[in-house]
């Protein structure tokens, strides 16, 4: 379970200081999945990146079962974040100077906290690996670079470095934005069945309604904390 208090996040335009997040109260049972919902510009990046403790929160407490994030050295977020976290980013951070399997295997090998010489040889990464190339359609893409790939390619391939590594808690931003109804369904299959078989926690932030309607529950956030 993760349980969020009184979460903010400011930045400082000039004079002015926008409060990008804003978060009273949630709780996020564990194997459940959310739509992270509202407009654009209400925080929904922010909360994500605050929970996969790629920004620190300026106030508030987000509770993990791995103890209090909001209080992690950045040692422990190290940690946290390359064991814990699946991250989908909305622009989705390939590298472009490896091959299509070489930013997949690099998911696994952050899980592990350091490179494992011979890893990605073993018969458990060798099955996890077949079995996502095949649901997400891009084992012909293997010795390509990102930069060669269709968006919606693209995002299938980031999907996948994020789910080898077996994360507890799944976020991501945007998945479905660049891809065709049949490319958003074979994501979002996954994603859910993923979430289900692991018991994995998912959130999505997103403006879709196809997504959204994959999720069984809802959370809103409002434009600077205010309905
Ligand atoms: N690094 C930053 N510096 C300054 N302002 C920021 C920064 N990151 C986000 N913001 C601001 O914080 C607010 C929330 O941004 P965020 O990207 O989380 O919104 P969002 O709900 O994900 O929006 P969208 O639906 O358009 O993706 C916005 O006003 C944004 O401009």
């Amino acid at each position: 379970m993760i349980t969020i208090q009184g979460l903010e996040k400011r930045y400082k335009d000039g004079d002015q200081e926008i409060v990008a997040l804003h978060l009273p109260y949630a709780e996020f049972d564990r194997g459940t999945q959310w739509a992270v919902v509202g407009p654009s510009g209400s925080g929904k990046s922010t909360l994500l990146h605050c929970l996969a403790g790629i920004i620190r929160a300026d106030g508030g407490q987000i509770k993990t079962g791995e103890g209090i994030l909001t209080d992690f050295d950045e040692d422990a977020l190290q940690s946290w974040r390359s064991i814990e976290i699946g991250y989908i980013f909305q622009d989705f951070n390939l590298i472009d100077a490896l091959t299509v399997k070489e930013n997949i295997e690099l998911g696994a090998y952050l899980s592990l906290g350091h490179y494992v010489s011979g890893y990605n040889k073993t018969e458990q990464f060798q099955e996890r690996l077949q079995h996502l190339l095949e649901t997400m359609d891009i084992v012909n893409l293997l010795n390509k670079r990102p930069s060669a790939l269709s968006r919606g390619e693209q995002q299938r391939v980031a999907v996948a470095r994020a789910l080898i590594k077996e994360p507890s808690l799944v976020l991501a931003d945007e998945p479905t934005a660049s891809l065709d109804e049949e490319n958003s369904r074979r994501v979002m299959d996954l994603l859910t069945s993923y979430c289900k078989q692991s018991n994995a926690t998912l959130l999505v932030a997103t403006h879709d309604p196809l997504t959204k309607s994959y999720c069984s529950n809802v959370i809103t956030l409002t434009k600077g904390g205010h309905a």
